[in-house]
C-alpha cells in the first residue's frame, strides 16, 4: 500500500515565487493507474530491491508529479535508504518542491504508523548538478582537478571567441561562424551526441563548408577548457557520460544507487539517456516519467525518441503506465488543447480526459494590435480580481520573452504588479558577472575568461595587462603565482596591491560567506566608476550576497548558481515579497510544469507561435505546437488566446514603426474553431452590434446630441 495522502492534502508549503503549486496532494488520493505506477516492485519492507524498469506516460495535468512523489515515499516508506535515492528533475525548483512533497507525505504517515520517518533526499537536481557534484567527488578518477570551475553559457560564448581568435579563424576572408553559432553547433554536435557533419547538415546547412575548421576550433576549446580546468554545462553530462561508460567506474557509480527516478524525460538528451543506461544497465531500479506531447527542448538536442524508445531498451522490456486522467483543466479547455495537438504528425501515446465538467469554452480574442492586447489584459485581470481571483493564479504566457514588452509598459503605467519568468537572467547582469569574476578567478586562478573579466574591473588596466597578467598566473605552478608582483601599469599600482592582497587573503584561508562579503565590498566601491547607475545595481549584489549566505560554502554557491540562477535583476520587473500578490508573466518554456485558474496566451498569430525563426523543417513547427499545447494545458478554468490583427515587428531601431497584419495561428485552423468562442475586444462600437431596435436607439441618440446644439 502506497503511504497515506489524506492529510497530506491539506499541508501547504512556501510556494515558489510567481507559481501556485502544481498541486498541493491529490485530495481523493491515487488513481488506479498512479497508483499502479507508484507500487510497481515494491514489496513492503523490501524496497531496498530495485524493481524492473517502468515508464510513466503522464499527459499533461495527470497528477505525474504527486505521482513521482508519492513514488519516492513509498520507497522509502517501504526500506529504500534515500541516500541511495537518486531523483533527476528539470529545475532545481522542480527538485525542491518534490522534496518537500516527499517529506510531507512521509510525515503524514510517521504520524500513523512506525518505521516511515522524515528523510530528505540527498541525491536530488538537475542533471547538470548532480553531474558536477559526481564530478567532483570523482574528480581525481578522471584526472580532473577537484577544484574545477563551471562556465555559463556566456562565459563559454566568451572563451570560443578568444581560442577563435587565437587559431587564426575570426580573419577568415570569408565570414566564419560567430561565437554563438560555434557554440551551438558544439553543443548540438555533444548533446546529440551525431557526428559534426551530419550536425552542420539538418541544423546548420550554411556552416558546412566550414567543417574542417570548426573541428581544429572545437579541439582548441577542447584543449583551452582542460588547461584552465574549466567546464562548461555540456561538459557536465559529457564527463559523466564518458565516466560512467567505463565499465568498472560506471558499476561503482551506478552502484551507489539503489532507485534512479527521472522526471520530464522527454525533454531529455541522448548524452543523459546514455548516462542513465550506462549506470543501470539491465534498468532494475529505473523509473522515468514524462508526456511525449510535451516535448519542447528539441533545439536543445533533447530527444523524444528517449522516451518512446526507453521500453525496448530493456529485455524483458519496461512495464508502460499510462496516467490519463487530466485533473487540471475543464472539460472545454481540454477539449481545446486536446484539438489542437490531435493535428500532430505524429499520433501521441494516450488520450486525455477531464471529469471536471462545466466552465466555458476557451475565447479567441481579437483586438487591433498590440496597444489593445496590453489593454485587454491588463482589463481581464483586474477584473477577475475584483471577482476574487488572486493576480497569482493568473499568468500571461508568451512564446518570446520580448513580445511582452507592452503588456510590461502597460502594468506599470496602471500600477499592476507582476514577475516574470523566462527573460534577461540574473547572471546575465553585467555587475553580477563581474562579481562572480572575482569570485571565480579566486576559486580557480587558471580560469583565463574569469581571471580577464576580473583584472580588467581595476582602474587603468586595460586587456593587455589582463592578457599578460594571466599568462603568468597561468605558465606558474600552482599556487605560485605572485599576484602582487604582476607588471601593471604605475598608475594603477595602489589598486592592484588592494586587489591582491584580498584574493591572497580568499585564497589563503577561505571563510564563507565572510569572503564573499569582502569581495562584494571591495567591488562596491569600483561601481560608481564602471555604471552610471550603480545605486540600482548595488541592490542586486547586496541581493546577491544574501543568496551566498544560504550556500554552505563558495564551491557550492558557484556551482548552483552557475546551474539554476535565479531569474530577475534590477533590470526588470522588480521582484515582490512572497506574501505579495502580482501577475504571473512567463515565457511558454518557463511555464512548464505549472498551472494557474486563469491563462492567457499573448500573440497567437503565425511568426509568433510558431516563432518564424523555428519555421525551417517540419520538426521544429511540430515543437512549436507542442508548444502551443503545452501553454493551453497549463489553465485550469479560463483560457484566452489573443490574436492581434497588426503587430509591430521588433528588433527595429529605437521605437521603429514597421508592423505587419498577422493571422491567427496555422495551428488553429478554422475547422478547430468550434472548440472557442470567438470574441472581439474592445467589443465594437454600439452601431455595428446588438438587435436592430437598440441600434434605433443609439442612432437617435446621437441626432439628440446633435440638436443640442442646433
Ligand atoms: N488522483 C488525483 N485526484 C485529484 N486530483 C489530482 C490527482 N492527481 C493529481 N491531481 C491534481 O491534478 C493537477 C495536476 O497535477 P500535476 O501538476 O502533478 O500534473 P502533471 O502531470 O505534472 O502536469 P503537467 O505535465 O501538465 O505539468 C494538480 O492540481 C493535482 O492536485
Amino acid at each position: 500500500m502506497p503511504v497515506d495522502t489524506a492529510l497530506s492534502s491539506s499541508m501547504h508549503s512556501p510556494l515558489p515565487p510567481g507559481a501556485e503549486p502544481a498541486s498541493a496532494a491529490a485530495p481523493g488520493g491515487l488513481n488506479p493507474a498512479q497508483r499502479e505506477a507508484v507500487e510497481h516492485g515494491i514489496d513492503a519492507g523490501q524496497g531496498a530491491r530495485p524493481a524492473p524498469p517502468l515508464l510513466v506516460i503522464a499527459g499533461a495535468g495527470s497528477g505525474k508529479t504527486n505521482t513521482l512523489a508519492h513514488r519516492v515515499a513509498h520507497l522509502i516508506a517501504s526500506g529504500a535508504d534515500p541516500g541511495r535515492i537518486l531523483l533527476l528533475t528539470f529545475s532545481r525548483r522542480a527538485a525542491d518542491e518534490m522534496g518537500r512533497r516527499v517529506g510531507r507525505i512521509l510525515s503524514q504517515a510517521a504520524a500513523s504508523r512506525h518505521g516511515a520517518g522524515q528523510a530528505g533526499l540527498h541525491w536530488s537536481g538537475t542533471f547538470h548538478a548532480i553531474g558536477a557534484r559526481l564530478l567532483r567527488d570523482h574528480a581525481g578518477r578522471i584526472g580532473l582537478d577537484p577544484g574545477f570551475t563551471i562556465h555559463d553559457r556566456e562565459d563559454s560564448g566568451d572563451l570560443m571567441n578568444l581560442v577563435r581568435h587565437e587559431v587564426g579563424l575570426s580573419a577568415q576572408q570569408r565570414r566564419f561562424p560567430q561565437k554563438g553559432t560555434c557554440l551551438a553547433i558544439y553543443s548540438a554536435a555533444v548533446n546529440t551526441r551525431a557526428p559534426l557533419a551530419e550536425v552542420l547538415r539538418t541544423g546548420f546547412p550554411w556552416c558546412a563548408e566550414w567543417e574542417d575548421e570548426l573541428k581544429r576550433l572545437f579541439r582548441a576549446y577542447v584543449e583551452a577548457k582542460q588547461a584552465q580546468q574549466v567546464l562548461d554545462y555540456d561538459d557536465l553530462l559529457l564527463y559523466w557520460a564518458q565516466m560512467v561508460a567505463e565499465p568498472g567506474l560506471g558499476a561503482e557509480i551506478g552502484g551507489l544507487f539503489d532507485h534512479v527516478l527521472v522526471d520530464e524525460y522527454q525533454d531529455t538528451n541522448h548524452l543523459q539517456a546514455a548516462i542513465l543506461l550506462a549506470m543501470k544497465p539491465d534498468g532494475r531500479g529505473l523509473t522515468v516519467v514524462g508526456d511525449d506531447a510535451q516535448s519542447i527542448y528539441a533545439f536543445r538536442g533533447a530527444t523524444v525518441r528517449n522516451i518512446l524508445d526507453f521500453p525496448a531498451a530493456f529485455a524483458p522490456p519496461a512495464r508502460i503506465v499510462t496516467l490519463e486522467q487530466n485533473y487540471r483543466s475543464t472539460r472545454p479547455v481540454l477539449d481545446a488543447a486536446n484539438a489542437v495537438i490531435a493535428l500532430a504528425a505524429e499520433r501521441f501515446t494516450k488520450n486525455l480526459w477531464s471529469a471536471r465538467d462545466g466552465g466555458r469554452r476557451p475565447r479567441i480574442v481579437s483586438v487591433r494590435d498590440d496597444a489593445d492586447q496590453a489593454a485587454f489584459i491588463v482589463d481581464m485581470a483586474l477584473a477577475r480580481r475584483e471577482e476574487g481571483l488572486r493576480l497569482k493564479r493568473q499568468a500571461v504566457l508568451f512564446r518570446a520573452s520580448a513580445h511582452s514588452m507592452r503588456l510590461e509598459l502597460e502594468l506599470t503605467r496602471r500600477n499592476v504588479p507582476f514577475v516574470k519568468f523566462g527573460g534577461l537572467r540574473f547572471l546575465e547582469a553585467a555587475h553580477v558577472k563581474d562579481v562572480l569574476a572575482v569570485l571565480r578567478w579566486a576559486e580557480n586562478p587558471r580560469d583565463r575568461v574569469s581571471g580577464f573579466r576580473a583584472i580588467q574591473l581595476l582602474a587603468g588596466i586595460g586587456p593587455k595587462t589582463a592578457g599578460r597578467v594571466l599568462g603568468n598566473v597561468c605558465a606558474a605552478p600552482a599556487g605560485c603565482a605572485l599576484l602582487a608582483e604582476q607588471p601593471v601599469p604605475e598608475a594603477a599600482r595602489a589598486g592592484w596591491l588592494a586587489f591582491a592582497a584580498l584574493l591572497d587573503g580568499l585564497g589563503k584561508s577561505p571563510r564563507w560567506p565572510a569572503d564573499f562579503e569582502r569581495i562584494c565590498r571591495w567591488y562596491e566601491a569600483q561601481m560608481p566608476r564602471l555604471y552610471d547607475d550603480f545605486t540600482v545595481r548595488q541592490a542586486d549584489i547586496q541581493q546577491l550576497a544574501r543568496i551566498a549566505a544560504t550556500s554552505p560554502d563558495r564551491q557550492r554557491f558557484l556551482t548552483e548558481l552557475t546551474l539554476d540562477p535565479p531569474s530577475a535583476t534590477s533590470g526588470e520587473a522588480a521582484m515582490p515579497l512572497l506574501d505579495e500578490d502580482y501577475l504571473v508573466l512567463s515565457t511558454m518554456h518557463s511555464a512548464k510544469g505549472q498551472e494557474w485558474d486563469a491563462v492567457s496566451v499573448l500573440n497567437v498569430v503565425d511568426g509568433c507561435i510558431p516563432s518564424d525563426i523555428a519555421t525551417r523543417n517540419s520538426a521544429e513547427i511540430e515543437e512549436e505546437r507542442r508548444l502551443l499545447y503545452v501553454a493551453m494545458t497549463r489553465a485550469k478554468d479560463v483560457l484566452d488566446l489573443v490574436v492581434p490583427q497588426r503587430f509591430y515587428v521588433t528588433q527595429q531601431a529605437g521605437m521603429g514603426d514597421r508592423h505587419v497584419y498577422g493571422g491567427r495561428s496555422r495551428f488553429i485552423p478554422n475547422r478547430l474553431l468550434g472548440h472557442f468562442e470567438q470574441i472581439s475586444w474592445p467589443p465594437p462600437p454600439p452601431g455595428q452590434q446588438g438587435s436592430p431596435a437598440s441600434r434605433q436607439a443609439a442612432i437617435d441618440l446621437a441626432a439628440k446630441m446633435r440638436d443640442m446644439w442646433r
